[in-house]
């Protein structure tokens, strides 16, 4: 499984890596480091959590953003990219899928 959205705003956030955080918040939060990526994942994660309560579907979408956004910038500040949580989201997919069928008989 791929997005090309999730892979594009991936390889934007490795390369900033490199950036001056002066010009750049994703550079920002990798220099102020692992506590405050975390801290941010925790006040979208809030922040979303209170949107959905809210039932408006508007801002619901723009704090999930946030929170999609924070999250995949503490993948890319472990090393890691949004394919891992595609393939293992497959993955479960595919074997719930074969246990749907072995209950139907197939
Ligand atoms: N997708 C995003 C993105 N989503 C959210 N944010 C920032 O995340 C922060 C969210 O924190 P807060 O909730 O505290 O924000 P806020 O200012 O209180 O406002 P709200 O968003 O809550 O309304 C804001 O500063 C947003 O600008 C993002 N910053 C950057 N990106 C992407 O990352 C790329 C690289 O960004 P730079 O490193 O800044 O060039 C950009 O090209 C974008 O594609």
């Amino acid at each position: 499984m791929s997005d090309p959205v999730l892979a594009q705003l991936a390889q934007v956030l490795e390369a900033r890596k490199g950036a001056d955080p002066e010009g750049s918040y994703v550079a920002s939060l990798y220099d102020r480091g692992l506590d405050v990526i975390l801290k941010k994942v925790g006040e979208e994660a809030a922040e979303t959590l209170i949107a959905a309560k809210n039932g408006d579907p508007d801002p619901l979408i723009h704090e999930l953003a946030d929170l999609w956004f924070h999250t995949l910038v503490l993948l890319a500040h472990q090393g890691l990219g949004p394919e891992r949580v595609l393939a293992e989201l497959e993955r479960r997919f595919g074997l719930s899928g074969l246990e749907e069928k072995a209950r139907r008989g197939g």
